[in-house]
């Protein structure tokens, strides 16, 4: 039998030897996947350390500067569901409480082709990869023109406050570190479909650091989690270095868009 080698258009932003995401069905890639699957049901979180080549992260790195001016602010206060108030619940009770979220989001329509993330991300490859690795038969890649794969610059003070994720799971890669602060932390496993565990989240948001866990997040970290049931934030950005990151999202269902509220939200426009 013969093979064709062929290079993958992302050859230059993972390190394969290490994350061979372009032969899954080989030994090594059938190893990271079972790797995966074993973190996330560990853990509810999957921390892949030097995913990203050095020269993908600091390119990113770059693209987020030249891009600055184009990044939306936004800087908003929301309960840590994203649904209004509650204000039949006594104040102290998780759907009484609000948090800040400040941050920039540059659109994925600034960001340009021949980007390393969306070389990385527009491959069927990757696509395939996030799927075994969740163990979900199919995942599509969003279908939003502005929010599909976007950039975040956390400035000194911004920060997201604690939160359950809307969507299931949440796909993030890591560029550049701020001095201090920044910081993903979150509690694996607070909730389940059949529990909302308003007593434990209610520690959690009153301090109690008991289950508390803080993800480590060098730069070319990929990372996969199950935001919807664990509560989780960036903590305020300290020192002048901003946190650079990238979301990376997904659906089991294609065609997936941001409303229109989300979309003026996040990025100052609607993609419509
Ligand atoms: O920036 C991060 O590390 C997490 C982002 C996040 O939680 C979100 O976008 O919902
Ligand atoms: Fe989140």
């Amino acid at each position: 039998m013969t093979s064709t080698v062929t290079r993958p258009p992302y050859a230059d932003v993972v390190d394969l030897d290490a994350y061979p995401i372009h032969r899954l069905d080989s030994d090594p890639g059938q190893a990271l996947v079972a790797r995966c699957r074993a973190e996330l049901a560990a853990d509810g979180v999957c921390n892949l350390p030097g995913f990203l080549t050095p020269a993908a992260a600091a390119r990113m790195v770059a693209l987020a500067e030249e891009l600055a001016d184009r990044a939306w602010r936004s800087d908003q206060t929301h309960t840590i569901y994203f649904e209004p108030v509650d204000d039949t619940v006594p104040a102290e009770h998780p759907r009484a409480h609000t948090v800040r979220s400040a941050k920039r989001g540059i659109a994925y329509d600034y960001i340009p082709p021949d980007a390393p993330l969306r070389r990385l991300y527009e491959s069927d490859d990757m696509t395939r990869f996030i799927a075994a690795a969740l163990g979900i038969a199919t995942l599509y890649r969003s279908a939003d023109p502005l929010d599909a794969l976007q950039m975040t610059a956390f400035h000194p003070g911004e920060e997201l406050g604690w939160h359950f994720d809307r969507s299931e799971f949440s796909v993030t890669v890591m560029y550049q570190q701020p001095e201090a602060g920044g910081e993903f932390v979150y509690v694996p496993g607070l909730r389940t479909a059949d529990d909302p565990n308003y007593a434990g989240v209610q520690a959690v948001l009153q301090g109690d650091p008991s289950n508390t866990r803080v993800l480590p997040s060098a730069p070319g970290t990929l990372a996969f989690f199950h935001g919807h049931n664990a509560l989780h934030r960036v903590t305020p950005i300290e020192g002048a270095r901003p946190r650079i990151n990238s979301v990376l999202t997904y659906g089991e269902v294609p065609d997936m868009k941001l409303n229109d509220l989300t979309s003026q939200l996040f990025y100052g426009r609607m993609s419509r």
